[in-house]
């Protein structure tokens, strides 16, 4: 199996731990660090919806708050029928933390997936460059 194989396998398997009371759509993603660590984000939602914390910026948040500030890959899997499209709010924070040509792979339910980068899902974005 390869270390993809493995990564798709994580996202796919934190859906257990999503907590997803109002919209019942467990997101899960699987977020690896330069070096090799893994940090697996869920979907966590609340009763003042507006609240609610996407799987990819769990990921993100649990694996900066350890003090891993480089990656070189995200796995987001949803039950899909289209590989999942991550939500316009974690396209900026990916931005944040991660290169332009960072790979991305998307997944579907049934396990379709699409092969895409940072630049991709947001181009023209606002950096720290900018200010
Ligand atoms: O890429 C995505 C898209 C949606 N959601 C969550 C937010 C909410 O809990 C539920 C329905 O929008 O799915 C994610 O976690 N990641
Ligand atoms: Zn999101």
């Amino acid at each position: 199996m390869s270390n993809k194989e493995k990564w798709i396998d994580l996202a796919k398997e934190s859906y257990s731990k999503a907590y997803v009371p109002y919209s019942k759509f467990p997101v899960g993603a699987c977020l690896v660090t330069k070096t090799g660590e893994v940090f697996t984000g869920v979907n966590i939602e609340n009763a003042s919806y507006g609240l609610t914390n996407c799987a990819e910026r769990t990921a993100i948040f649990k694996a900066v708050s350890e003090g891993h500030l480089e990656f070189q890959h995200l796995v987001v899997a949803g039950e899909t029928d289209e590989p999942i499209s991550p939500c316009g709010a974690c396209r900026q924070v990916l931005v944040e933390f991660c290169k332009a040509d960072m790979p991305v792979t998307l997944v579907s339910k049934t396990g379709d997936l699409k092969e895409t980068t940072i630049a991709e899902l947001l181009p023209y974005s606002f950096t720290d460059e900018q200010l």
